[in-house]
């Protein structure tokens, strides 16, 4: 069952929509919800944190900022949580009761299965869930980080429930389109191990090298971060993300990230050996592989 959600023409999908975690992800929804009158036609932000209330407020992102969130959803259609995996499911459940009947609930995390578990016992029948992760970031956080045109030309990757209502997931998929997206759906447990082999394990390999490089600056007191060449600056970027985020993704996706951990370590043993035994051919195809898939992405403009 879902309430009054326009699909159709330009009147606002929803009368009021509730972001609760204004950070990065957040903010851009709500700049973007800001600047596209399709979305919502009142916007109310809550956050835990005073000093992003406060910046939110200054910023002018949302019509009403709340510091408590069952005030934040209580007249809300559809209430987005982007607060960090760890705490998806806790404000989930603190704010389920408090929610209109017919509205959606949608939330933002990097990471599906451990939410969608965690949450489960406290859904509603008349309050649709629909788990969504879009593919777009910056290592950058918080209010400030956030810009409207974050989520355009990326995927966003929805994973229902075989029991959501398709109607609050079709409301939810218009949603993602109107901020610039293009969506796919997929089960929970593929979009984990999908999501640990190209984003969560490159986050562990960049603050992993990032941390053995400075080992090694501190045992030989040399300047070997100084003299740090592009390559290792790209990892410096990957590796400036956010700790809480990223330990709650470590954490929830342990299983998919410790498999394909598993596999990478394999392959760079494999590479090692090609190196100690000077296997020429065996390092050129994995040099070419890596170039080849680089060509692919910047044609289809995702790099
Ligand atoms: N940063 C990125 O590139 C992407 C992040 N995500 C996911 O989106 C979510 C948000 O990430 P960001 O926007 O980067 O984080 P952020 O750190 O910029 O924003 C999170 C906000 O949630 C607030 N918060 C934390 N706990 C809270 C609670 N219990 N109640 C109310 N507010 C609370 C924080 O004060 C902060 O303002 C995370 O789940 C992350 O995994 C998804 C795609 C990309
Ligand atoms: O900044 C980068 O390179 C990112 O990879 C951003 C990002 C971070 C987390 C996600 O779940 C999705 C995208």
């Amino acid at each position: 069952m879902t309430g009054h959600h326009d699909t159709t023409g330009n009147s606002p999908l929803f009368g009021t929509l509730a972001v609760i975690g204004p950070g990065l992800i957040g903010s851009s929804i709500l700049r973007r919800a800001r600047q596209d009158g399709t979305i919502a036609a009142r916007l109310v932000a809550c956050d835990a944190s005073p000093a992003v209330r406060a910046r939110v407020a200054e910023l002018g992102l949302a019509d009403r900022v709340e510091a408590d969130p069952l005030r934040a959803v209580a007249d809300a259609d559809c209430v987005i949580l982007c607060v960090p995996v760890g705490a998806v499911a806790e404000v989930g459940a603190a704010i389920l009761p408090a929610m209109k009947p017919g509205a959606i609930l949608t939330e933002v995390g990097s990471t599906k299965q451990s939410i969608i578990g965690a949450i489960t016992p406290f859904l509603r029948p008349d309050v649709p869930f629909v788990p969504t992760h879009p593919m777009a970031g910056t290592e950058y956080s918080g209010p400030d980080a956030g810009f409207a045109t974050l989520f355009d030309d990326r995927w966003c990757l929805l994973t229902p429930l075989p029991d959501t209502d398709p109607a609050a997931v079709s409301v939810i998929e218009t949603l993602w389109h109107r901020m610039g997206a293009r969506t796919r759906i997929m089960d929970a447990a593929h979009h984990d191990r999908v999501c640990a082999i190209v984003s969560h394990l490159p986050h562990l390999l960049a603050f992993t090298i990032c941390g053995t490089a400075d080992d090694l600056a501190d045992e030989t007191r040399s300047e070997v971060l100084d003299f740090a060449a592009s390559g290792f600056r790209d990892f410096t970027r990957i590796a400036a993300s956010d700790p809480v985020m990223w330990r709650d993704i470590f954490l929830n996706n342990r299983d998919a990230l410790l498999e394909m951990l598993a596999r990478f370590t394999e392959d760079a043993q494999a590479m090692a050996r090609a190196i100690r035994w000077g296997d020429e051919a065996f390092i050129v195809d994995r040099i070419e592989r890596g170039r080849r898939i680089r060509r692919s992405l910047l044609e289809n403009r995702q790099a």
